[in-house]
């Protein structure tokens, strides 16, 4: 068949509301089959490794799935806990908590799943049976506050080949960027303020984001820009000068440039410029993960404290924090404006036909 049929309707079904919640995507298990697995998926996204197509799968094939994925599995390990890779977890509690938010506020017709770009559960299978359940109106939120091509634009492909091959679509909504939202920005501000209160301030308060090669920044991509508004916004939320924060760019990967500074080499650096003590957030990840759990909280502490550093703090992404899923769930309100739950019966039809049957 050519297309996917929406089966299991009847007239009697009510329209419901659709919110699926995405990130990037994380192993099954922290092993070199599964990295090899996950890795070979998410490196062979052209959104994301821009590269002639050809080259690009004799240097994946030969070299980096025969190297990384055990280098990769071990650095995983360090983060794994007994329910799993934290950003599979931490996705899982966002949604359960905004699912118990916006069903005691619309009711149950409004369905909350999430579902992962790379690896499971995979978003195709997610929004397939979100749709089947009578989802008439679908809106995606990427939990990416920043924009980029990679991971925002990669995201909206996979939705978009669903799309190309089911038979009834829904309403389609699409949150492409949050990263200057009021509610964002305050409660990442707040979260920051918070750990002021428990632990003091330090020298310099370092925004660190996931980096980009530099080539897709002069091509057009706004991420660098989006991730100097959210700092510059942050900054403003909590009066910092210039002096007292800087923005750079973690987890490089491949030989070519990517965006500047790097956190390692500044974090490096810092000591010898009087800098003793830092602190560091991650804005761009809203969950808890390799990247910052290792890279940032382990890695890069240990650059720091080596290079002369004598105090250094990671300040943990919002994960299912209760102001967290409030901001999240009032960008998702906004975002549904004006789509009504349908609480009638859509089409009062005598009509006896079976849908999605194969006759
Ligand atoms: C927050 C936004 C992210 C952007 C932008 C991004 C771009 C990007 N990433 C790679 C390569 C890798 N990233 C990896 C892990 C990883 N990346 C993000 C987020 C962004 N990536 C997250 C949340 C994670 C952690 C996933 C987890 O399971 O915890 C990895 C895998 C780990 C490893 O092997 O080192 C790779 C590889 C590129 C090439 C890229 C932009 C071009
Ligand atoms: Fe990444
Ligand atoms: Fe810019």
């Amino acid at each position: 068949m050519k297309y996917i049929n929406s089966t299991g309707f009847t007239h009697k079904q009510s329209d419901k509301i659709g919110v699926l919640i995405t990130n990037l995507g994380t192993p099954d298990e922290p092993t070199a089959k599964a990295l090899k697995r996950y890795l070979k998926q998410f490196l062979s996204d052209p959104r994301v490794v821009e590269v002639p197509k050809l080259i690009w799968w004799m240097v994946l094939n030969g070299v980096i799935l025969n190297i990384r994925p055990r280098r990769s599995a071990k650095a995983y390990r360090t983060v794994w806990t007994k329910e799993g890779s934290p950003l599979l977890t931490i996705t899982q509690q966002q949604t359960n908590a905004l699912r118990a938010r916006l069903r005691k506020h619309h009711g149950e017709d409004i369905v909350v799943d999430f579902a992962m770009r790379y690896g499971n559960p995979g978003i195709e299978q997610v929004a397939n049976n979100m749709l089947d359940q009578g989802v008439r109106k679908l809106m995606v939120l990427p939990l990416y506050p920043q924009y980029c091509a990679s991971t925002t634009a990669s995201t909206f492909d996979a939705i978009a080949s669903l799309f190309t091959r089911r038979r009834w679509l829904p309403d389609f909504r699409f949150i492409s960027s949050y990263h200057d939202h009021p509610y964002y920005i305050q409660t990442l501000a707040e979260s920051i303020r918070q750990h002021w209160a428990t632990n003091g301030k330090t020298d310099k308060l370092i925004f660190s984001f996931h980096g980009i090669p530099k080539r897709y920044l002069t091509n057009g991509d706004p991420y660098f820009c989006h991730c100097h508004k959210t700092s510059r916004l942050l900054a403003e939320a909590l009066n910092l000068d210039n002096t007292q924060y800087e923005t750079t760019f973690q987890s490089r990967f491949g030989r070519e440039e990517w965006l500047q500074p790097y956190t390692d080499f500044r974090l490096k650096a810092l000591p010898a410029e009087g800098i003793k003590s830092v602190q560091v957030v991650c804005p761009g990840f809203s969950a808890d993960c390799l990247e910052t759990l290792e890279e940032i909280a382990v890695e890069n502490r240990d650059y720091f404290m080596n290079a002369g550093g004598e105090r250094y703090e990671y300040i943990p992404a919002l994960n299912d924090q209760p102001d967290h899923i409030e901001s999240l769930a009032k960008i998702i309100e906004q975002n549904i404006q004006g789509w009504r739950i349908e609480n009638e019966i859509s089409v009062r039809s005598k009509l006896s036909h079976q849908h999605g049957a194969t006759l």
